[in-house]
């Protein structure tokens, strides 16, 4: 009986499995599975199968699907699915090529290449090499020197020793095997009940068959997480991928109180049995943002711009020192994304105010009030702030500035 021929099966020798039957649960699932999310327009398992299906060496192809991904396929591989023959995957990446092989058979291929749908950027040339390292008696492995240097975790995540990665490679795919050998290692692999195979070099080094390391390529990258996919987009996209430049700030404060009625915190004037010392109104809160805001751009800190010696801060309403340090930020082109206030004091109660506090600084800053957060925190009657001695405040501002992050 003749073998009956796959539908996109041309004069090659070299058959293709394709394994895109995963539930992708890394990369997380609310777009569905990340062999059919779009880059550059298309889906992940498009490029994929173009990539096979353009390639003058390539035969018959076998794509393994998830059971429920018959729809997502052909709405994703278009006009691509009819030249490829698909079939239901298994549980776990080696049954679902092993299936993939098993639908092979019929077209006696004399080689095969075992290839994961999520590396879309496989080229041509990796291919070849894949190809040229298969014979009769040895398999392919595409792969690239580890260049990391390795590290063995102990039992509490400290480092029990460094690895020499000499001739240590991390494996790639498309893995290149004689199709008889490495179909009957992956059916003797099953009925040895063994499952934990993570790639097909693995089974084949489980069953004697000798594999050639041939070098593979660093944009080969498995679409693992969901950032892989982003950045696969924005490569496809030709998009640059750009390293916003968010610089960070903080400000610490304090101030002792002394005989009075009322406190400033945060631009808001607060009755209390004692007021806060200092030159200006001692609105520690509003300091501290202060220093926080000049930090984001090395403009020094609020005593550099608002010297406690020049008496013409004395008693000012440190909502002036805020908006200095914003206009200074504004210059050099930043804008403010958020600001965070703690204040540390066992009185007065801070939570009736925080929403005044907040429109405040809203508006101090000209930006949305949900970019700003308010927090208050006793300091369990513990030192200075818990005999109630005086008040601290630290402040966190976040800028974005104009540009990329410098290398
Ligand atoms: N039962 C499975 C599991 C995986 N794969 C395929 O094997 C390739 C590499 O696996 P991996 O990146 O681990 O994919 P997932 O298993 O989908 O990812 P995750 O482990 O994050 O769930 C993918 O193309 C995936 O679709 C498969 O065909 N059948
Ligand atoms: C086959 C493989 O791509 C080789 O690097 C990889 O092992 C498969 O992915 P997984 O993350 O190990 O499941």
């Amino acid at each position: 009986m003749n073998p009956k021929p796959l539908p996109n099966q041309q004069n090659s020798n070299v058959a293709v499995v394709v394994v895109a039957a995963g539930r992708g649960e890394r990369a997380g699932q609310a777009d569905g599975p990340k062999q059919y999310r779009r880059i550059g327009g298309k889906a992940v398992i498009w490029h994929t199968l173009k990539a096979f299906l353009d390639h003058p060496k390539v035969g018959p192809i076998a794509v393994a699907i998830h059971a429920d991904d018959s729809e997502l396929f052909a709405s994703a591989a278009g006009e691509l699915a009819a030249r490829v023959t698909t079939v239901v995957g298994g549980a776990t990446r080696q049954d679902s090529t092993r299936f993939a092989l098993i639908a092979l058979q019929q077209s006696r291929p004399q080689a095969v290449l075992i290839h994961d749908g999520v590396r879309p950027f496989i080229s041509p040339e990796v291919i070849d090499r894949a190809i040229s390292g298969i014979d009769a008696s040895h398999g392919s492995l595409p792969s690239l020197p580890v260049s990391d240097t390795l590290k063995k975790e102990a039992f509490d995540r400290t480092v029990a020793e460094t690895v020499p990665r000499a001739g240590l490679h991390s494996a790639q795919t498309p893995q290149g095997f004689p199709f008889d050998p490495i179909f009957s290692a992956h059916q003797r692999a099953f009925e040895a009940g063994r499952s934990d195979f993570t790639d097909d070099s693995a089974i084949a080094e489980w069953a004697g068959i000798p594999v050639r390391l041939v070098l593979g390529s660093p944009d080969n990258v498995k679409l693992t997480w969901a950032k892989d996919i982003a950045m696969a987009d924005q490569r496809l996209s030709g998009q640059a991928i750009s390293f916003p430049d968010v610089r960070t700030g903080n400000g610490y404060d304090v101030h002792s109180f002394e005989a009075g009625d009322h406190v400033w915190l945060c631009g808001v004037k607060i009755a209390h049995s004692k007021k806060l010392n200092g030159h200006s109104d001692a609105d520690v809160g509003l300091h501290a943002l202060t220093d926080a805001l000049l930090a984001t751009c090395g403009a020094g800190d609020i005593g550099t711009h608002f010297p406690p010696s020049d008496p013409q801060w004395k008693g000012a309403a440190s909502r002036q020192f805020v908006e200095h340090a914003a206009a200074i930020v504004r210059s050099r082109g930043g804008r403010i994304a958020n600001a965070d206030v703690t204040l540390i004091c066992e009185a007065p109660k801070v939570g009736p105010h925080r929403a005044a506090m907040t429109a405040e600084l809203a508006d101090m800053l000209r930006i949305a009030p949900e970019r700003i957060s308010i927090k208050a925190t006793t300091n369990e009657k513990l030192g200075f702030i818990g005999r109630e001695e005086g008040i601290a405040a630290i402040a966190t501002a976040s800028v974005v500035y104009p540009g990329e992050l410098p290398e």
